[in-house]
Parts: C-alpha cells; structure tokens; sequence
C-alpha cells in the first residue's frame, strides 16, 4: 500500500495525538504529514519532528490525499463549508473523527465527497487506540486504507453507524475513566503508604495486566475475579465494600449519563 499525504485539519488534543502516532508508528513520513490550527503555537513539538504546520486549510487539503477532520463538533460544518471546493472526490478520502456529527451531514456539507468515520481515543498517540470505523458511501479501497491507517495506531473494529454515539462513549470517553479508577487507586495506594510514585507504578500496570488477561486471553473479567478472591481473603471484602457504595452502578450510570450528553444535544 503506498503512502498517502495526511492533512490533519485541527491539530487540538485529538489531532496532535493522531499526528504523534502516525509518526511512531512509521506509517507516515513527517514530511507526509500537514496539521493545521489558527494558532500554531502549540504545535512547535510537532514542527520539530518535521511535520508541516499550517493554518491555511485549503492549502493542507489539497496538497494532500488523506484528509483526517479533528474539529469541535460545533465548527465542523461551517469550516468544511468553506473548504469545500478544495475537495477532490477522485482523490481524497475524507475521515471524520469528530463526535456526534453524521456521516450524511458531513457529506452533505462537501458534495461528491465520501466520509470514513472513525472514533479513535488519545492513547493513539502511542499506538494504542481502540478506534471504531463505519462508513456509508466509502469504496472498498478507500476503507480498506483507512482501517489499514488505524491498525497501525492500535486496534480497530468496524461497526454501524447507529453505534458511533456508545463507541464514543466507551472507546473515547473510556480512556478518562479508566485514568480516574487509577487516580483513585493512586490516592487509596498513598493512604496505605506507598509514595505517590511507586502508586502510580503499581496501580497503571496492575490495570495493564488487567487489560492484557482479557485481550491476550479473551476472558470475561469475572473469570479473573475469582481467581482472585480468597474465601474470607481481603479482595472480597474491598470488592464488596465497593459495591455496597454502588462502585459498577456508579460506572453504569456515568457511561449512561455521557451517553445522554451526546445524543441530547
Ligand atoms: N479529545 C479526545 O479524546 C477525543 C476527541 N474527539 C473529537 O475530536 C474532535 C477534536 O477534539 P479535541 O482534539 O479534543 O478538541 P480541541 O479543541 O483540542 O481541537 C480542535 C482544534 O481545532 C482547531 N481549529 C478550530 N478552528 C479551526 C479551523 N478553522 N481550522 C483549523 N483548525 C481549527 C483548534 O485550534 P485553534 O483554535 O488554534 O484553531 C483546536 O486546536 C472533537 O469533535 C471531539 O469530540 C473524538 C475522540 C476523542
Ligand atoms: O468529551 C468529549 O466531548 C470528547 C468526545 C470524546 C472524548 N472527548
């Protein structure tokens, strides 16, 4: 498969991150790679390493093949809007990976024009996303590069649209609610006396391995738990303590609560 330009239009936390994981991952050259924002100050990281910072849009879209959309949901159709005549349907692929805005809607915006869509989450900065891919109107080929792009940044899964807003929720919104379960594991781990610093160490890699036994073993977590949990043992008693404060209804209600943020506004 050859390399494509990358254009990366909005080069905010998402953006950026796609960026640096293009370039780990080697997929991209610097020099393929264009991000733009309107204040470019903060991409001076990504100037270093060699890629092309921009803040003109028409240029970074036509000068490239691969046009990656990381724009807030609330300015995505206005900025398409204006750079639509920069599109070449025979030779970009368009892929959008900003929340809650319609495959339809964004095709709308720029005529001719099919869209990928795909969620990716910030640990794809270090090649480790779960990215959820769907698209309408794409060709084969067209996704067929794109789920190649995403396979090098972490895993990918192909699903229907209707399940954007729940991947988003899961996959994107997930990374931060993971990083608070270890943040509280990190203040409880201080209080029964570790320093902050061996916490962090023994909390991330302990969800690591979590994470690992699942997706290594593909096994459901309460097969894990009960090897676990000791009859009268100290893990059932924290793990039922948790529950009796509601600790997976607490999780379940926050995954329903940013669910409703996103498919009410
Ligand atoms: N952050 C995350 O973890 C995830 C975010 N998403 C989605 O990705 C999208 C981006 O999110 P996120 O990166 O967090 O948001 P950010 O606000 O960090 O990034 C958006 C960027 O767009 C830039 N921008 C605004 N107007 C223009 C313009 N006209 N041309 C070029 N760039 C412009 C802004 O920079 P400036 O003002 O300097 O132009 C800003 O840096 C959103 O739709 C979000 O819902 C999806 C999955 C995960
Ligand atoms: O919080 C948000 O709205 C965005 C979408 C997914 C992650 N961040």
């Amino acid at each position: 498969m050859s390399a494509k330009k990358i254009a990366i239009i909005g080069g905010g936390n998402l953006g950026t991150a796609i960026a640096q994981g293009l370039l780990k991952s080697g997929f991209s050259k610097p020099s393929d790679i264009t991000i733009t924002k309107r204040n470019v100050s903060t991409l001076s990281a990504l100037r270093d390493a060699g890629v092309r910072i921009e803040t003109d849009n028409d240029i970074a879209i036509r000068e490239s093949e691969i046009i990656v959309v990381a724009l807030k949901p609330y300015n995505v159709r206005e900025v398409l809007q204006e750079f639509r005549a920069s599109f070449d349907p025979s030779r970009h692929i368009l892929i959008s990976v900003v929340t809650g805005v319609s495959i339809e809607d964004l095709e709308n915006v720029v005529p001719g024009m099919a869209v990928v869509r795909a969620m990716p989450n910030t640990a794809i900065a270090i090649q480790e996303s779960i990215t959820c891919i769907s698209h309408k109107h794409a060709t084969a080929e067209q996704v067929q590069y794109v789920k190649t792009m995403f396979d090098q940044l972490g895993a990918t899964v192909s699903i229907d649209e209707k399940l954007m807003d729940a991947a988003t929720v899961l996959g994107a919104c997930g990374i931060a609610f993971a990083l608070r379960f270890i943040r509280a594991n990190i203040q409880g781990g201080i209080e029964i006396g570790f320093d902050v610093r061996t916490a962090n160490l023994i909390a991330a890699q302990t969800v690591k391995g979590a994470a690992e036994l699942l997706i290594r073993e593909n096994r459901h977590p309460e097969e894990e738990i009960d090897k676990v949990t000791t009859p009268k043992g100290c893990t059932i008693a924290g793990l039922n303590e948790m529950e009796h404060q509601g600790f997976s209804s607490s999780l379940i209600k926050g995954i329903t609560a940013s669910y409703n943020k996103i498919v009410k506004d």
